[in-house]
């Protein structure tokens, strides 16, 4: 068997989606993405499938390490978008070829579903407590939200208190079981992160997310000490390398790597992995599209330390189209008590609708993230 062909597709609201094609009509589909830079990743799908076409699609782990090794160069947000798209598409392809879901070849399922958490926003705080309450009454048992608007390297504390009373009224709404994630979005630096984390301790989250950049995760050594709040971070970390410093640290709790940015499910498993011998959860990452979300699933079923997945269903930024717009068999995405299922088709298991795929790249997208300036005119983190 051999890969004659890969096209990508650029659709609203902000992602890619890639279609890799056999010889013998075998077909697979990844999403190789990252928000705000999908013509990028598209054009390093393109220039990876020079080395692609002719290959046997089923030696997934000789091509990942090839189109990672093999440019001299290597690692970084495209490169490994681009490897994860590509890569998901494979195993999408030796599901379907073998007839079993992607993580029956993984080795078995070691659950039957995972729970689900939904994102409510909060970047301008006022009515999070009332979306969390809705998202409750659907039937989900947990939510994440931005933690603020900007915040100065040194800040004013009517910005801590507005987190904590955002954080507090939600708490009132929903109850003391449900789960809440606060994002802090790489927007806060370390003195502050040191305050908003010792007055958030009350509140019992699930996580804090982010509390400083993970380009600056040396700071964790002073934040960490200061509440006993689950740390969780990961989704700008693509690869094993990116997390061996992360865990050798010691100071988080929670690894979210995204399977569409930390090269599919070949690396985003073996990243799982070490962190579990490091007794590190796992919370995959995936604002993102329904191909992204199956691939999630796949690795969710298979890696014992998952204890949460994020999903973008119904999500208000995702405008334009919803993710169960794209696929044939929605009914994979249904969630029950707070879980989701673990798709069983073969593959991926979802079934992408090709046809309304075409029409809406013909639309396309040129999805930019927000630029936010603080009140004396410098940029702010979005
Ligand atoms: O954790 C999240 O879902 C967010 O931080 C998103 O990844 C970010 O807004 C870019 O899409
Ligand atoms: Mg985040």
């Amino acid at each position: 068997m051999k890969i004659t062909r890969l096209e990508t597709f650029i659709v609203p609201p902000r992602w890619c989606f890639l279609k890799i094609e056999t010889d013998e009509g075998f077909v697979g589909w990844g999403e190789p993405v990252v928000e705000g830079r999908a013509h990028t990743v598209a054009a390093a799908v393109e220039e990876l499938a020079d080395y692609l076409i002719g290959k046997d699609p089923r030696h997934i782990e000789d091509h990942w390490t090839v189109m990672y090794r093999g440019g001299f160069y290597r690692g970084g947000a495209i490169h490994m978008s681009a490897l994860a798209g590509i890569d998901q598409a494979l195993w999408d392809i030796k599901g379907k070829v073998l007839g079993v879901p992607a993580h029956e070849l993984l080795g078995g399922a070691v659950r039957d579903r995972i729970r689900v958490y939904s994102w409510i926003g909060g970047d301008r705080p006022g009515d999070t407590a009332r979306m969390a309450k809705e998202r409750m009454d659907d039937g989900f048992t947990a939510i994440k939200m931005n933690a603020s608007e900007e915040m100065q390297f040194i800040d004013t504390f009517d910005k801590v208190d507005g987190v904590i009373a955002n954080v507090a009224a939600i708490r009132d709404a929903v109850g003391p079981n449900f789960g809440i994630g606060v994002d802090f979005h790489g927007r806060v630096h370390k003195p502050m992160a040191k305050v908003l984390m010792k007055e958030l301790e009350p509140y019992r989250l699930m996580f804090v997310e982010e509390p400083v950049l993970s380009e600056n995760a040396e700071a964790l050594k002073e934040i960490a000490p200061l509440s006993n709040i689950p740390i969780a971070l990961g989704e700008r970390l693509f690869s094993r390398w990116d997390f061996k410093q992360i865990l050798a640290g010691g100071y988080v709790d929670i690894i979210q790597p995204d399977p569409s940015h930390s090269g599919g499910i070949t690396e985003t498993r073996k990243i799982a992995n070490m962190a579990e011998a490091y007794d590190v959860a796992l919370a995959l990452h995936c604002p993102l599209g329904p191909i992204a979300l199956a691939a999630n699933l796949q690795l969710d079923a298979n890696c014992y330390n998952a204890f949460i997945q994020e999903q973008s269903l119904g999500i208000h930024y995702n405008q334009g189209n919803d993710l169960l717009d794209y696929v044939k068999n929605p009914e994979v995405f249904a969630y029950e008590d707070g879980y989701v299922k673990i798709p069983q088709g073969p593959g991926l298991g979802v079934e992408v609708n090709e046809g309304y795929v075409r029409e809406r790249a013909g639309i396309g997208h040129r999805w930019r993230n927000p630029i936010w300036r603080h009140k004396d005119g410098s940029f702010a983190e979005w």
